[in-house]
């Protein structure tokens, strides 16, 4: 097997006082894929990714890049994207890129990083007076100026809006189109189901489930979700194969048998208009997998 990018063995993260954030994590990314790690709040996320990027050092285990403790290469072939970035005040866009781009003996140009992030009409704005879909563009630029093997993306659409966050979507995939590897930590489950070729979720420290986010669902679910007004089904009829799950609003039963359970409740007299049928998503992987929700929904 090729050597993974970035492999972790054994990763423990104790703070003063007695918490342990990271619990014995081993995780391996391989080059060139949109790796994501999820959790509930506190579960270690940041802890691991710090740990990752180099920011912090870990209580106990190795961090290894292309298969080598991380060295002065590591600093100049990684980005990062960080939560929140203090800019410079008073610096247009162009400039704070052009500062960025000093720091390493070798990148991108910046009029063509400009461009790909869809930042060239904004470069001569001070970058105060930038949206926040906007600014977030500008702190991935800063993130990707060194042209960078590995890139890290630490909750990059928190607190954008819709539009936005489907605008940085189409950026991350054609960065990762141009062979760059991502590790990006998100609240939002669409988000790593459309972007991230492999997911790790934590909990408690812990890596609880790891793969593929379809091959995660497939292993997990086997039942259909059918959901029904609660006004159209007051009552139950008896179904031999499905869950019944009684909310304020809505009935949903878990079948594993769908046309027997339509059967059924067509036999009983049912009104199936507004029936929907979906599949299991992430959401509820995550609900199955953690008992909680996320921060952000
Ligand atoms: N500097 C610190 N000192 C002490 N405890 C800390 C420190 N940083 C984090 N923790 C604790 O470690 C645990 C894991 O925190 P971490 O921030 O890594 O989780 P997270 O998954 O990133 O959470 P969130 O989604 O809320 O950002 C939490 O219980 C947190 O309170």
């Amino acid at each position: 097997m090729e050597t993974p990018i970035l492999a972790v063995e054994g990763l423990v993260k104790r703070y003063p006082g007695g918490v342990t954030a990271v619990d014995g994590v081993d995780l391996a990314v391989p080059e060139g894929i949109c790796f994501g790690l999820l959790g509930p709040n506190g579960a270690g996320k940041t802890s691991t990714v710090e740990i990752l990027e180099g920011i912090h050092e870990p209580t106990a285990g190795t961090v290894r890049y292309r298969g080598r403790p991380r060295d002065r290469r590591f600093r100049d072939e990684v980005g990062v994207q960080f939560q929140s970035t203090v800019l410079q005040d008073f610096l247009t866009v162009r400039e704070i890129l052009t500062l960025f781009r000093r720091l390493y003996p070798a990148g991108r140009d910046v009029d063509e990083l400009l461009a790909e992030v869809a930042l060239t009409e904004f470069a001569g704005r001070d970058n105060r007076h930038l949206s926040g879909g906007q600014r977030q563009r500008l702190l991935l630029a800063c993130a990707l100026v060194n042209d960078p093997a590995l890139v890290f993306l630490d909750e990059p659409t928190t607190g954008l809006d819709p539009q936005a966050r489907r605008n940085f979507w189409a950026l991350v995939e054609r960065i990762r189109e141009r062979g760059t590897t991502v590790i990006l930590t998100t609240h939002y489950m669409e988000e790593a189901y459309v972007l991230c070729d492999t997911i790790a979720i934590m909990d408690r420290g812990q890596v609880i489930a790891e793969g593929p986010p379809r091959e995660l669902l497939d292993r997990h679910f086997r039942e259909a979700v059918m959901e029904l007004p609660r006004l159209d089904l007051p009552t139950v009829p008896a179904l031999s194969r499905a869950r019944v799950e009684m909310g304020r609003d809505v009935v949903t039963l878990l079948t594993d048998e769908v046309n027997t359970t339509l059967a059924e409740l067509t036999a009983a007299g049912v009104d199936l208009q507004n029936l929907r049928i979906r599949e299991r998503s992430l959401e509820d992987l995550f609900l199955h997998l953690t008992g909680e929700g996320l921060r952000g929904g």
